[in-house]
């Protein structure tokens, strides 16, 4: 068998953003993964093996910045064990369902530390949707806290309108703002609180593109900075000094064909993600504890000591 369907069209989600959210990635590969072995009809080990690799090389190639998705993919494939085919396709779906199981956990263990930051009455601003984030909110919410929020839209996508509904569905009163209101409305803020795609051995914070802006905003206004990352945000190849790859999305995100031709010969950049100086960050909250951004990297020592190969290469091409 080739690869799964659900595989296929795993990626192409990902890659539309129909699934997005670093997080929602990471687990949306590692069941990818799953329905792969539950399903292949691999007569060999070497078989089996090797379709669990393409299919995770196929998940791997669709979004470049958000370090879930290798971090998914290692996690199940380095558990991938077994003399037999039945043995190997049942360690997949174990570590597949582990990784899941894990994540959920760490979220509300993030969650419940990020809530001990807000005070009852706090106002928080956020940016683009980040499901770790509202994690925070929500058990804030749930320790009986009244949180209200400001939530910047977050173009081009707006995912700023996902998070303005799931804090909705939790009670907390929201004002909606175009991004370019935010410095205005820092001074109404006592928290920014955001997610991150993948934090740097340096404590740096690899989110939404804006998130640099804002935070840099939010330091001058005196306004903490937050940013809630379980740890498998972390990204272990910047430990030996590989830097983050920034997603380079469609211009038409940012304008569609028509409008641009009416506006004449123009060059259109659409950067999906930035980088925030550690200097600019006050917390990182992950399922371990908080922690000051230069100290992260004794976390991510301890998580990824043992290096970081790309299991879903072939073994000659690691
Ligand atoms: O893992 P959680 O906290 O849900 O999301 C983390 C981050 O993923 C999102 O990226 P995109 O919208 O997929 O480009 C945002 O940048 C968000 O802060």
């Amino acid at each position: 068998m080739d690869r799964h369907p659900t595989v296929e069209a795993t990626a192409e989600d990902i890659a539309s953003m129909e699934i997005r959210g670093a997080a929602t990635i990471g687990a949306a590969a590692a069941a990818a993964l799953r329905e792969q072995a539950e399903s292949s009809d691999a007569e060999t080990p070497e078989a089996f093996r090797a379709e669990l690799r393409a299919a995770a090389r196929r998940l791997h190639e669709t979004r470049p910045t958000a370090v879930s998705l290798p971090n998914s993919l290692r996690y199940v494939l380095r558990r991938m064990d077994g003399t037999d085919v039945p043995a190997l396709r049942s360690s997949v779906v174990d570590a597949a369902t582990a990784f899941e199981v894990r994540l959920d956990r760490a979220q509300s263990q993030l969650g419940a530390i990020g809530a001990n930051r807000l005070q009852d009455g706090d106002v928080v601003m956020t940016h683009c949707h980040s499901t770790d984030a509202l994690a925070c909110v929500e058990a804030a919410v749930e320790q009986g806290k009244h949180v209200e929020a400001i939530v910047k839209e977050t173009r081009p996508r707006l995912q700023g309108h996902i998070t303005a509904r799931q804090l909705r569905e939790m009670g907390v009163p929201v004002t909606l703002i175009v991004d370019n209101a935010a410095r205005r409305y820092l001074d109404d803020a006592d928290h920014v609180l955001v997610g991150a795609d993948a934090i740097a051995a340096d404590g740096s914070v690899i989110n939404k593109i804006g998130t640099s802006g804002l935070a840099v905003n939010a330091r001058e206004r005196g306004v903490p900075i937050v940013v809630a990352a379980q740890t498998i945000k972390l990204h272990p190849a910047t430990m030996t000094g590989h830097t983050v790859e920034i997603e380079m999305r469609d211009e038409r995100e940012v304008v569609d064909d028509e409008e641009r031709a009416t506006i004449g010969g123009i060059e259109v950049e659409n950067p999906a993600f930035d980088v925030t100086p550690p200097r600019y960050v006050d917390a990182i909250v992950t399922e371990s504890g908080q922690f000051p951004p230069e100290s992260i990297v004794t976390l991510m020592r301890e998580l990824f000591g043992d290096g970081v190969a790309d299991p879903w290469l072939d073994p000659e091409e690691r």
